[in-house]
């Protein structure tokens, strides 16, 4: 089959790990008899470099055009040290997201087996944990109006949500929870937010057509404290757009490497694939930043375009990979792997997966400072 990919690179790390993620795919589709016609958009700091813009139109309309999107991500010093900046990076991948209509985001986070003592916390704290964060990604605070005093004193953001935009997440995450262990947590504030408290009345009602899953509820703080105490006791959490970003953040830490976590954002068009971290300014370049966030994003897609086995696939060469040791310094700090070298190994064992020797051998190749 073929399908048009747009690829959002973005600034800094972004084209590194989003590179490897193209090289899974290419070893994806040459094994699997696929065609992915790869066309690359700027967006991001990079965008505003070019075209003052950070989401050209172009590159909107090539997104609108494609079967899916691939992002790496945004951001750069300058605008993070320049608060009154007015033109942002961020800006452009937010306006993405509500463009595309992209309501939901979905983060999956998993202890790896290979990985558990790699995590700061306790392996027995963190064993079996397996949650699914969904996201609302187009509403509440961050798309709210914003104003700055004219005397610069006084700033305020306001936070709205309306019943649809609940109803029509929380209908997904229902969904997805009766697909896995029949669990939903509401992460709110509804001790104190009128937004958190519509988020409740809506999703108590909307449980009424899912008597099959459990719904529990949980406010924002004690969630945080939880998710480090007690992270096995989650299956799918379903939260609204400014929580669900700090506490996927935090989950990742589980993990042992926000360098691990994938996401896809979903709506009613093209679905768009993007690890959940960020430009990672001070690796630039290095060739040093974990790519596996970005492989499995790919993975992700794959499953969204109904490519279940190909997505299977990448996923077990993650799991090969992580096996091997063949990982970023963020995970394997005794003997980091470089990006790229383990974007090399993860497509080599896509094309051979029974020849380990020449995957090996096929990384051991070139030179590097990091292996
Ligand atoms: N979706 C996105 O594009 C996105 C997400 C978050 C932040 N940002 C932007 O990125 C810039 C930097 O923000 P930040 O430093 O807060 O967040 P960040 O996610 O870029 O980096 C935070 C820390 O996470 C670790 N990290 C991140 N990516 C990693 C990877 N692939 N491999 C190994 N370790 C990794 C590093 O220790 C890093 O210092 C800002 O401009 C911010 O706005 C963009
Ligand atoms: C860069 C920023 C706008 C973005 C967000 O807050 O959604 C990022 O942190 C993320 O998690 O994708
Ligand atoms: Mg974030």
């Amino acid at each position: 089959m073929k399908f048009n990919i747009a690829l959002l690179a973005g600034d800094g790390i972004g084209p590194e790990v989003t590179d490897q993620a193209v090289k899974a795919l290419d070893a994806i589709a040459d094994v699997y008899d696929h065609t992915f016609k790869f066309t690359k958009a700027p967006v991001g700091a990079i965008a505003i470099d070019q075209t003052g813009n950070p989401l050209p139109d172009e590159t909107i309309e090539l997104c609108k055009n494609s079967d899916a999107v691939l992002f790496g991500a945004i951001g750069h010093p300058k605008y993070d040290n320049d608060p009154s900046a007015k033109i942002r990076p961020e800006q452009g991948l937010l306006k993405l997201r509500k463009s595309l209509g992209l309501f939901c985001n979905i983060r999956p986070v998993k202890a790896f087996d290979r990985l558990i003592d790699r995590s700061p916390l306790k392996k027995e704290i963190i064993q079996g944990t397996d949650i699914s964060i969904y996201r609302e990604l187009t509403g509440g605070i961050y798309f709210g109006d914003k104003h700055l005093s004219e005397d610069g004193q006084v700033a305020t953001d306001g936070c709205s949500y309306s019943v649809e935009e609940i109803s029509r997440i929380a209908h997904l995450a229902f969904k997805e929870a009766q697909n896995r262990r029949k669990k939903l947590t509401l992460v709110d504030k509804a001790n104190v937010l009128e937004t958190s408290r519509l988020w409740r009345k809506t999703v108590t009602e909307i449980a009424k057509e899912y008597d099959d899953v459990e719904l529990d509820f949980l406010f924002v703080d004690n969630a945080a404290m939880q998710m480090i105490l007690n992270p096995s006791q989650f299956d799918v959490i379903l939260t609204e757009n400014l929580f669900g970003d700090i506490i996927s953040d935090e989950a990742s830490v589980i993990g042992g490497s926000i360098g691990l976590l994938a996401s896809a954002s979903v709506g009613s068009t093209v679905g768009m694939f993007e690890p959940i971290h960020g430009s990672f300014p001070q690796a630039t370049g290095k060739n040093m930043a974990n790519p596996l966030a970005s492989i499995l994003s790919a993975a992700m897609m794959l499953r969204h375009l109904d490519l279940h086995k190909e997505a299977d696939a990448i996923e077990k060469a993650v799991e090969k990979s992580l096996e091997l040791g063949i990982t970023t310094g963020d995970i394997n700090p005794e003997k980091p792997f470089s990006t790229s070298k383990v974007g090399d190994f993860i497509a080599d064992f896509l094309t051979h997966p029974d020849d380990t020797n020449r995957n090996f051998k096929n990384i051991h190749m070139g030179q590097s400072t990091i292996i």
